[in-house]
């Protein structure tokens, strides 16, 4: 794999072999909270219920071993680039916690008969009711009307208060909630806030391409769904790509399927909600709004190591925005570096002027001044790079 210039020079590649990490609790506790979910979920048979069990045996023990994707599986090969003769045979706990994790949810696909073209789950997104549910919560609805107010607002308050939208719908993630409940502890100020530099990069009637690579359904899609229509009817895009995974993935990941519920779903609500909705429907027919669902979107690799035809694409972009942790994981690389160590530095060799959209809820961090780290270490040294109640916008780029 490619390293990232001056930045990858030892390897502080995160991995879950340390008890009271927290990718150890994510391998340990999450993973099974989830398998039991599923299983609660739908009514599998015995034979998805046995291959539940043997997956929950085999992930969450430290001493057992990583089983290989059935011979068959049309993606073998895929996996084979993506490194698993390295990991296969040898521990979850001992591999990359990136590596790990993401072949935890190809696995959990496999065990419930997602992918088994004959078989009669073939296709059933076993997240499906989490995210469906949340979509229709309370809560999403309180969002949706509150931008009957917002469309009273200057633009510049409009965008300033969808940017944080999409940045904070980011605690929307149902992987998350399994073992933490972020929604309900307050926000807090910006760690770091270079959403000057971000609207600077998207001057109105400039004719650019906006990507954005989404991460969680539901409530977070819902939000940045409303800051593309933002970008669409400002002129600050002419054009929107929207990276989605083309299958599903740690928990509420955003599939097509989810997309179109959620246009769905705001075409359908009253008020500015539904107008944005009809506009948005509307830009997806005429091509203005694309949707891209990349195999890589999948991998368990930082996008570093994106192929050829994914790097082409993003060339096209005057700014991509990827949105949430594990996109800022791939992004910055899953390593422990300093928290000082330069955003830009670590986004580099990406291809476009790029902005993280991030909640903070793994260990991974950059681009932090000295002064907010010692501070956070003094205050809340056991959590704040986990808890999900501190979010960061980064952006590395110069205006044309
Ligand atoms: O990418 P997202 O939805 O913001 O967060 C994904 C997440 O919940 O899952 C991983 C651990 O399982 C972490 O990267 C993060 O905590």
């Amino acid at each position: 794999m490619e390293n990232v210039e001056g930045v990858d020079d030892v390897d502080d590649v995160i991995r879950s072999n340390a008890p009271g990490s927290f990718p150890y609790s994510v391998l340990r506790e999450r993973h099974p909270a989830l398998i039991q979910r599923v299983r609660d979920a739908f009514p599998y048979d015995p034979e998805r219920q046995r291959a539940l069990d043997a997956l929950l045996r085999e992930s969450t023990d430290p001493a057992g071993v990583m089983e290989p994707l059935p011979a068959d599986a049309q993606d073998r090969e895929q996996w084979e680039e993506w490194g698993s003769g390295e990991h296969v045979g040898g521990s979850w706990f001992d591999a990359p916690f990136l590596w790990a994790e993401s072949y935890f949810y190809r696995r959990l696909l496999d065990a419930v008969g997602y992918f088994d073209a004959t078989g009669p789950w073939h296709g059933i997104d076993p997240f499906r009711p989490f995210k469906q549910a949340e979509l229709r919560s309370p809560e999403a609805q309180a969002e949706l009307t509150a931008l009957d107010r917002l469309a009273q607002e200057p633009p510049e308050t409009q965008a300033r208060a969808l940017l944080h939208g999409s940045l904070w719908g980011n605690r929307a993630d149902l992987g998350f909630q399994l073992t933490a409940n972020a929604t309900d502890t307050p926000i807090t100020p910006l760690l770091a806030d270079d959403s000057e530099r971000l609207w600077s990069l998207l001057s109105p009637g400039a004719g650019n391409t906006v990507h954005v690579v989404a991460d969680n359904a539901g409530r977070e899609l819902v939000p940045d769904l409303l800051l593309i229509d933002h970008f669409l009817r400002h002129a600050h895009a002419e054009q929107v790509v929207l990276h989605v995974k083309p299958h599903p993935y740690y928990v509420s990941d955003a599939t097509p399927t989810d997309v179109i519920d959620a246009l769905r779903h705001l075409k359908q609500a009253p008020g500015e909600a539904g107008k944005a909705g009809e506009r948005l429907w509307q830009a997806t027919s005429t091509g203005q709004l694309q949707l891209l669902a990349h195999p890589f979107s999948c991998a368990p690799l930082p996008y570093a190591a994106m192929p050829d035809d994914l790097k082409k694409s993003f060339e096209k972009a005057t700014l991509t925005i990827l949105k949430g942790d594990l996109n800022y994981r791939r992004l910055v690389g899953d390593q422990l570096r300093p928290p000082a160590t330069p955003f830009p530095i670590c986004t580099s060799y990406f291809p476009t002027s790029v902005a993280a959209l991030r909640t903070l809820k793994s260990d991974v961090i950059v681009g932090l001044d000295k002064q907010t780290e010692d501070t956070l270490n003094d205050s809340e040294p056991e959590s704040w790079r986990t808890k999900g109640t501190h979010a960061v916008i980064q952006v590395r780029g110069e205006p044309r």
